[in-house]
């Protein structure tokens, strides 16, 4: 399942981000590379403990709690502390995939990385390339969202960027662990919360939807795992 989330930000907000973003200190991207992915990757980041990306990552991390679309699609567990990275200049990052296991830095907190996610900053027309191309089950797919939107992808996927030959893309980039390790499980938890809050609208507080609201309580007990 691959999530487009929209206006995660408003267009003031990534104005000011990206104010942030571009008087930040960039470092080379391959200093957090695994070995494998070394070769693969030309691009910049900052570092993990810059106090701009911890606070513009906070930032990010309590905007998406207020989403009921990011909440109900990831049913996040732990998230990963968002990072950020630019490319430009021919810029790029072959096909991997994630690791499976992250450590957030200076603390004993593993997660497991089930989804991917890309939040946007540039608009698309500020740069060429920079397509995120995403191999699953589902086939290919080439995402260039606008500044303010987000693409959440499982993890398992093989995935890249092309280059950017022009302009520079800036992103945060991170991952979480959900409650729902199963993408389908996660998915059809999903379509049911969805299907419940349509047949709230229409019917308030009804008998019928209490039913399927336990039902949907009750699959997420058998499905979740809180750690
Ligand atoms: O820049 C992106 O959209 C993805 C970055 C990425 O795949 C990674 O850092 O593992
Ligand atoms: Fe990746």
């Amino acid at each position: 399942m691959l999530l487009h989330l929209k206006k995660i930000f408003t267009p003031e907000q990534v104005k000011e981000i990206r104010e942030h973003l571009n008087s930040a200190e960039w470092l080379d991207g391959k200093l957090t590379a695994g070995n494998a992915s070394k070769d693969q990757k030309t691009n910049q980041q900052l570092a993990q403990n810059n106090p701009l990306a911890i606070k513009l990552g906070d930032f990010i991390l309590q905007t998406l709690g207020q989403r009921e679309d990011f909440m109900s699609s990831a049913l996040p567990a732990k998230i990963f502390p968002p990072m950020f990275n630019r490319y430009e200049g021919g810029g790029a990052f072959g096909f991997h995939v994630d690791n499976a296991i992250r450590q957030v830095p200076n603390t004993p907190v593993k997660i497991r990385t089930d989804l991917s996610m890309t939040l946007f900053f540039s608009e698309p027309d500020e740069y060429e390339g920079g397509e995120l191309i995403i191999e699953d089950t589902f086939g290919q797919q080439k995402i260039k969202l606008p500044a303010g939107d987000m693409v959440l992808y499982p993890s398992t996927s093989l995935h890249k960027v092309t280059p950017v030959t022009r302009g520079a893309r800036v992103s945060a980039f991170f991952w979480l662990q959900s409650l729902v390790k199963d993408n389908e499980q996660r998915r059809t938890l999903h379509q049911l919360d969805q299907s419940i809050q349509a047949l709230r609208q229409d019917l308030g507080e009804d008998e019928r939807v209490q039913n399927l609201i336990w039902v949907y309580h009750n699959l997420l007990r058998q499905w979740s795992a809180t750690n």
